[in-house]
């Protein structure tokens, strides 16, 4: 499988209802330069869910941008999405696995050490540190923020790649990269720009600038 780009995650905002809102504000994060997609909805039916999917991977393959779904192997599996993010509470990454197959991408929540230390010897592409930062973006089921200083101890303790999610944006993405993310994982600094085009494609630059000076 080839290395998968993991620097720049738009993780889409299930706050914007209007879908036509919401497909413009993908394909802006897409034309601005996110590495990778992820689909996240909490309220949506399986069917809604699904249709919506199918309209996000469709805009994805325009961009050649892989999409992995949040939390829902089935929907991953009916569009054939890139991959699944999967949570502590989701299903378990074996089942995750046998169900997706070797070469589908497999993102894992880790909130501690403990869990950082497990991710070592689960089948997963890379580990999703939550929260990195205060967020308000997700306000239930949320652990205590790890901050710099956890990402340096994860860091040094987990072999897998790290993406930071939780409170990000242009200010504070210098450091994520510095102190060794391999990417960030961000809603409303896009979602919610005044320009999601611009702030994608500021984000994606601060990350170069400083991937090249690590
Ligand atoms: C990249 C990334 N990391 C962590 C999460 C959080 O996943 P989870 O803990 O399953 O919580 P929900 O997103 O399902 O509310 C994520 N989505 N992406
Ligand atoms: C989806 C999600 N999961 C988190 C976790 O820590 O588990 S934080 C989060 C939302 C991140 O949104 P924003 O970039 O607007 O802060
Ligand atoms: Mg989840």
């Amino acid at each position: 499988m080839k290395q998968q780009d993991y620097s720049l995650m738009y993780v889409t905002d299930e706050r914007i209802t209007d879908n036509t809102a919401f497909l413009n504000v993908l394909e802006s994060s897409l034309k601005g330069g996110v590495s990778i997609v992820q689909l996240r909805e909490k309220k949506l039916n399986t069917k809604a869910f699904y249709i919506r999917a199918l309209a996000v991977k469709n805009l994805c393959l325009k961009y050649k941008t892989p999409l992995i779904i949040n939390d829902r192997i089935d929907i991953a599996l009916a569009i054939d999405a890139d991959g699944v993010h999967i949570g502590q509470k989701d299903m378990p990454v074996g089942l995750a696995r046998k169900l997706l197959g070797k070469n589908k991408i497999i993102g894992w929540s880790v909130s501690n050490i403990k869990q950082a230390l497990e991710a070592n010897h689960l089948d997963v592409n890379y580990i999703g540190i939550s929260p990195i930062f205060i967020t308000n973006t997700k306000t239930k089921d949320l652990d205590l923020p790890l901050g710099i200083e956890g990402l340096k101890e994860i860091k040094k303790i987990c072999s897998i790649p790290i993406i930071c999610i939780g409170g990000i944006n242009n200010k504070n993405t210098a450091s994520i990269i510095k102190h060794g993310s391999d990417g960030v994982a961000i809603v409303s600094a896009i979602s919610q720009a005044d320009n999601p085009e611009q702030a994608t494609a500021q984000l994606k630059e601060i990350i170069c600038q400083t991937g090249t000076k690590k």
